[in-house]
Formats: structure tokens, sequence, C-alpha cells
């Protein structure tokens, strides 16, 4: 017997709009990107897989999407819990630099290694620059110190214990979950759901807003790969992420 868990990225932001390099910076969504959530939403709907919980980062930009895509498919009352585990990758120097730019300046293979490497991180962010979580009081009682820039692994390492300690009981419950994120925590838990390689990881790109749905088997392994309730959309989705700096 498996439960459903349904993964959403956030629609389209603001920064993702500029072409902005985001991580932890607190974002909102464009006009683009709200109707992206609700469309995900109504997807939910027509395809019976309604959230009996939800999860989502700290970040508005995921838990404005959440609330739009539970307002269409008319699960508002769900319980919530949110976890900073569940953030973006915290991407250090170069939140706020953009992407286009980053690429010119420092050339193809040092772009997409910071971008998409497994271990290598961007270099740190400085505590006085205007993009620092630091002293932001929604990270106040964080374990451990704010991160100043993360790898994939990183983002693994510390969101895979948020993943066997609060999702997977409510998956054992058999709940229905709706996890609502970020382009690379989401990767990390999609790395971690397929035993995807440290290497291939590179390649795979998550659209926004566009529901990636999974059977997931008692004890927190999935019984196959994901589906995406729109595989078209999601697919030009996806290579329009990779495209990003381009
Ligand atoms: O933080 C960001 O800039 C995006 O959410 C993810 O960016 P990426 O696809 O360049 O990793």
């Amino acid at each position: 017997m498996s439960n459903t868990l349904i993964l959403l990225r956030h629609g389209q932001s603001d920064w993702n709009e500029k072409n902005l390099f985001t991580g932890w910076v607190d974002v909102r969504l464009t006009e683009r990107g709200r109707s992206e959530a609700s469309a995900a939403g109504a997807l939910l709907a027509d395809s019976g897989a309604l959230p009996d919980v939800l999860h989502t980062s700290v970040l508005s930009r995921a838990i404005q999407t959440a609330d739009l895509a539970l307002e269409a498919a008319d699960r508002l009352w769900i319980p919530v819990q949110r976890s900073w585990r569940l953030n973006e990758r915290h991407y250090g120097a170069l939140q706020g630099l953009d992407k286009a730019e980053t690429l010119e300046k420092y050339g193809e293979d040092q772009f997409m290694e910071w971008r998409r490497s497994f271990d290598t991180p961007p270099p740190p962010l400085d505590d006085d620059s205007e993009f620092s979580q630091v002293g932001d009081p929604r990270y106040v009682g964080i374990d451990g110190d704010i991160p100043r820039t993360e790898c994939l692994k990183d983002v693994i390492d510390r969101m895979i214990p948020y993943w066997e300690q609060s999702i997977v009981p409510d998956l054992d419950a058999g709940k229905t979950v709706l996890v609502t994120a970020h382009g690379n925590s989401l990767r990390a838990l999609v790395k971690h759901l397929e035993g995807i390689s440290d290497t291939d990881i590179a390649g795979l790109n998550i659209p926004t807003g566009m529901p990636l749905v999974y059977d997931i088997e008692s004890g927190g392994s999935a019984s196959g790969p994901g589906r995406y309730l729109d595989p078209e959309a999601a697919e030009a989705g996806a290579a329009a992420v990779a495209a990003q700096g381009r």
C-alpha cells in the first residue's frame, strides 16, 4: 500500500523573471507565478490528488504558491508545517547577481559548477550584504548557524532529516502530502527518492508550478519515478530553467 506525495516548485518569482540568483532572498511571485500556482491546484483537483497536509519552506514564494494552489483545490484548511530545511539552496555570494552576467564573467564551466555541481558551493555571502539572512527573525532558533552558502550536498544533509522525521510519518499515516519548495531543495529530494547519481543530478531541472507526483511505500521509498501531472508543460518548463543565463 503506497501513499501519495506531491512536490511543487513555487511559481515564477520576481527574481526568476529578472534572471537573478535568488537562494534564501525572500522574493514574491509575479502575476505569472500566481497563475502557475492556481493552475497547479486546479490540476491537483482534476486528478483527485487532494492534499491532506502541507509542508513548505519558510520562504514567501513557496508559501504563496501553496496558498494559491490549495485555494484552487478547495483545501486551504489543511494543516501546515513550515521548515527552513525545505528552503532553496543558499546561493552564497551569487545571491542578487544576474545569471547571464555571471555566465559571461566567469565562463560556462565555472557557472555550471556553481549552479549544478553536487559538492562545490559558490563563495560565501558576507554577513553585511544586503542579501544576507543574518538577523532575519524567521531563523531565530535554527539549529547551527544560518548557511552563508550551500552546494546540493549541503541541501541534502539539512533536508533529509526533515523528510525522515516530519514528512515520512505523515505519508505512513496514510496522508496525501503536498510539499511546496524550490528548484534545488526539490532536486535534492528527487535525487534521494530516485537514487540519481551525484553526476547525473546535474542534468535535472525542476520547472516552476508543475505538480510532480510519487507513490511512496511505508518507510519513505518511492515505488517508481515521479510523474508530472502535465508532462508536456513540465518538459518545456524544465528546458526553460536549464537555459537560464543563456
Ligand atoms: O535560487 C534561484 O536562483 C533559483 O530558485 C534556482 O536557480 P537555479 O536553477 O539557477 O539553481
